[in-house]
């Protein structure tokens, strides 16, 4: 007689989910298809929230700015070959503004793809990842699903965070494993995040070139957004006193309307400042690599940073203190005291309160002129009025103009709640941003898009219709790329490489799928069409119509554009 003792068995499938969901991991942002639509719907069953997208490049943007505001990394997943590549955009982006994702991928099997035996989607996926990702691993057997796991998530978190790869061949999801085994091989990952504290004489160098200091300034990145040690930050600013600029993501850590603030004033405060804290800003193409006539007289910096690598990258760092934002800032505070800092007198504060005057008033004679048809000052005037009665609304942000007046003119009230094209100054963040911050806060969102930069994620309405996600597009409608008035020189057909359809009407397309439509010509009209849509909480999208000729090429980067130096 044959004894049959069932054996308890679960498979890769219930490994992955199991290994998420034991790091505390809710949510999977993707797109489903061969091999794994089964692992998506898994995860579904099993309570996990899984947000499917239209394409992967969105899905992987949402991951990367769920990773920004939890420090938890976010999970893409995508299929092989074609899926992948089109997260690895997402991937490298994340990997280039320090935000924590993971890219899961499924992929061909290694016997197929090393061999080169031409698979349904086959690539070398991991090989690929490398160049763009923190890290990269491949799993090739369930028992290893658990460490391959915790890998990931301690690879996306720790030190600079960033983006990294998880490679999962189909054969691996299908592979059975004794289920007690299967349980004891899971890996809850412990302190993922370890503090790092600065070197005592590091702080003592900081403090005292600040004590030296006559114009100090202090340069927030969204390093010391993403930090999350808000009240240490505020309580450096207030403490010393010392002007403070935030960079794009960076605003709202304080107020933007808060006294200490130099925005208004910044290109007085970058050139003449004598010492420059930066707390999680790197001196790259964003702050003109430290150097040239933005930072005018030669200054001293002290420099925050988790990765020890980013000091002295463009410039000489006087001061540098490696560690984690909240450790070094405490230490500064703990320091302060006995550091005999004054704060800053009028001979500094002076001037930087006459710039800010006059620049402010300079700006609000633009944003309430009575124009027709609306320019991006008008507009951007109406949504600063309209959301500054919503400080909690997340906002994303993106185009080239569009980017940057937004930047300067709305005004953010709470930290991590900006998000925009960020380091690499990327198009295409728009609708992925917005799903990944409505789906991790709660909470509306207002995105507001240059009509090119919403090309690039658009069909993504449709996933914010399908989830009834509160989401406000408010798209900058110019009729083309920075502006819609360029013509083709040879009078043939073809309309010009920046011109789109003229008066488009964006508004008709989220009505597609069920979503709220505005057409909106006016800032009185683009008050009401904002209002109303954040009143109501559902998906809407504002075309608001923006003089064609506002716009300047490239926004405020024409110094970028090469200047062709062929005969006209
Ligand atoms: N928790 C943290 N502690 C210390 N440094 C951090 C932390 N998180 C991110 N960083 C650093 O912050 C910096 C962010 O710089 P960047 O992305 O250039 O900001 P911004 O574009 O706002 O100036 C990176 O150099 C990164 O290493
Ligand atoms: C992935 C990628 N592809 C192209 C580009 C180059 C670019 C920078 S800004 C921009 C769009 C500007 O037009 P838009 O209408 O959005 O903005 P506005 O001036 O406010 O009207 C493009 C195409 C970038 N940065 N990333």
């Amino acid at each position: 007689m044959t004894n049959h003792v069932s054996v308890d068995v679960t498979d890769g499938f219930h490994l992955v989910i199991d290994a998420l969901k034991h790091n505390d991991i809710d949510t999977i942002f993707g797109l489903v298809g061969i091999p794994i639509t089964d692992l998506a719907r898994l995860a579904q069953a099993e309570g996990m929230r899984f947000i499917g997208f239209r394409h992967e490049q969105n899905a992987g943007n949402a991951a990367a700015i769920a990773g920004y505001m939890t420090q938890k990394p976010g999970i893409c997943l995508t299929v092989s070959a074609p899926g992948f590549l089109n997260g690895l955009t997402a991937l490298a982006n994340a990997t280039t503004n320090c935000f924590p994702m993971i890219l899961i991928s499924g992929s061909s099997e290694r016997e197929i793809v090393d061999l080169q035996q031409g698979d349904y989607e086959e690539m070398d996926q991991l090989n690929a990842a490398k160049p763009y990702a923190k890290a990269s691993y491949r799993i090739n057997k369930a028992e290893d699903i658990g460490v391959g796991v915790a890998r990931a998530i301690r690879a996306a978190v720790s030190g600079r965070p960033g983006g990294v790869y998880l490679d999962l061949p189909a054969q691996l999801l299908a592979q059975t494993i004794e289920a007690g085994h299967a349980k004891r091989s899971l890996i809850k990952v412990v302190d993922p995040v370890p503090r790092q504290l600065p070197a005592p004489d590091s702080v003592q160098r900081a403090l005292a070139l600040l004590k030296g200091a006559k114009k100090p300034l202090i340069l927030l990145g969204k390093g010391a957004a993403y930090a999350q040690a808000d009240d240490d930050i505020r309580a450096l600013v207030e403490r010393t006193g010392i002007p403070y600029l935030p960079m794009s993501m960076a605003k709202g850590l304080l107020p933007d309307t808060h006294p200490q603030s130099a925005s208004a004033a910044r290109s007085y405060v970058l050139a003449e400042a004598d010492v420059v804290v930066l707390i999680g800003a790197r001196l790259n193409w964003l702050l003109a690599h430290g150097k040239g006539k933005t930072w005018g007289k030669p200054k001293q910096f002290v420099q925050i940073d988790i990765s020890p690598t980013e000091i002295d990258s463009n410039v000489a760092i006087a001061a540098p203190l490696i560690g984690d934002i909240g450790s070094c800032v405490a230490a500064l505070l703990d320091g302060l005291d006995g550091a005999g800092i004054a704060r800053p007198d009028a001979e500094w504060l002076g001037p930087i309160a006459e710039r800010k005057e006059q620049n402010t008033a300079k700006m609000a004679a633009l944003l309430n002129r009575d124009v027709a048809p609306m320019n991006f000052h008008t507009a951007l005037r109406a949504i600063r009025d309209v959301l500054k009665q919503h400080p909690d609304i997340n906002l994303v942000n993106e185009g080239a103009n569009t980017l940057d007046y937004a930047r300067s003119i709305v005004d953010q009230y709470q930290p991590r709640k900006r998000f925009d094209s960020g380091t690499w100054g990327i198009m295409g963040i728009g609708m992925g941003y917005a799903i990944g911050a409505a789906v991790v806060s709660g909470k509306p969102v207002v995105a507001i898009e240059g009509d090119s930069a919403f090309g690039f994620s658009g069909m993504e309405l449709e996933t914010i219709c399908r989830y009834e996600l509160p989401v406000t597009t408010i798209i900058f409608n110019n009729n083309g790329v920075y502006r819609g008035t360029d013509v083709n020189p040879t009078g043939g057909k073809d309309v010009a490489p920046t011109v789109f359809v003229k008066n488009a009407r964006y508004d008709k397309m989220i009505e597609a799928f069920g979503g709220i439509g505005y057409h909106v010509t006016s800032p009185e009209e683009l008050t009401r069409a904002l209002s109303e849509a954040i009143a109501a909480g559902k998906p809407a999208l504002i075309n608001a119509v923006i003089d064609e000729t506002a716009g300047t090429e490239s926004g405020r980067l024409t110094n970028l554009n090469p200047q062709s130096n062929a005969k006209k």
